[in-house]
């Protein structure tokens, strides 16, 4: 059975199949990309948060007017998330490469920035690049390994950290061998959009020290954080609940001071 990513892969290699869409690459870069700054923002004893800008979502519908990126990067910013994710994808999350760059460019945002979108031709990390993000986000399912070690080598080429997003045993050890230094694993399933933090749990065992890892989807409230703080991970990738929170800065600050506990890979 498709699963929504399915049709959302469909979609974005239909809209890169041709040399149109590198046009909207390009416009140059403000200011030189620092290589590591995405990842560095990550480390530390204590849990860390890449919080989301997604407007919208196929599995919550409307979250956030996209004019309201750039005061949401900044309650974000001063409740202490680390990093930022901005959706680059405009038909199913409403975001843009140009959402990307206003957020990143814009003097308040002081942490580094994710460029989220769904890559299936290298020409998107140049457009990431080149909209002023610090990293970019690759899906493992999404792409076969020449294509996953191509948009790694050249995120990194480019100056960019990769996290790359798994949901299995198998995309976690292509991961690895794609030479991700950062590995995310997902606790949405995409078929149905059931939530499963055990997923985090089960898949982080064996990624080895010295690999940065992030617990992405459905995390909400500090019992969440805590238990993947218990299981070793570095970092939360969070969205809807910040979006549908009043004061995400009240939110991300009762984050504070979750320690990461040491696991034994
Ligand atoms: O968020 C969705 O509905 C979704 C649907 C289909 C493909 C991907 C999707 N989300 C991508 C993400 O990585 C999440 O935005 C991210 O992990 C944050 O999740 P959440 O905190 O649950 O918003």
């Amino acid at each position: 059975m498709a699963t929504h990513l399915d049709d959302i892969v469909a979609a974005k290699r239909a809209a890169w199949s041709g040399p149109a869409a590198a046009d909207a690459a390009a416009r140059g870069r403000r200011t030189p990309a620092v290589p590591g700054r995405f990842a560095a923002a990550l480390g530390g004893p204590d849990i860390s948060v890449i919080a989301e800008i997604k407007p919208k979502s196929p599995s919550k519908g409307q979250l956030l007017d996209p004019a309201l990126a750039v005061p949401t990067a900044r309650s974000y910013i001063a409740g202490g998330a680390s990093a930022i994710s901005v959706l680059a994808d405009t038909p199913y999350f409403g975001g843009s490469p140009e959402l990307v760059r206003t957020v990143a460019e814009h003097p308040d945002v002081t942490v580094p920035v994710m460029f989220k979108d769904f890559l299936v031709d290298v020409r998107q990390v140049t457009l990431a690049h080149d909209s002023g993000a610090d990293g970019i986000l690759i899906i493992a399912r999404a792409v076969d390994d020449a294509l996953l070690t191509d948009l790694v080598r050249t995120a990194h080429g480019l100056g960019l950290d990769a996290l790359v997003e798994t949901f299995t045993q198998d995309e976690v050890d292509r991961a690895l061998t794609a030479g991700a230094r950062i590995v995310g694993i997902n606790n949405r399933d995409l078929q149905t959009f059931s939530v499963d933090l055990d997923n985090s749990a089960r898949l982080r065992r064996d990624i080895p020290r010295g690999v940065l890892t992030v617990s992405e989807s459905g995390l909400s409230g500090r019992p969440d954080i805590e238990r993947i703080a218990a299981h070793g991970f570095d970092a939360a990738l969070i969205g809807e609940s910040l979006l549908s929170n009043p004061d995400p800065a009240a939110q991300l600050r009762s984050y504070t001071g979750v320690q990461i506990l040491e696991v034994a890979s």
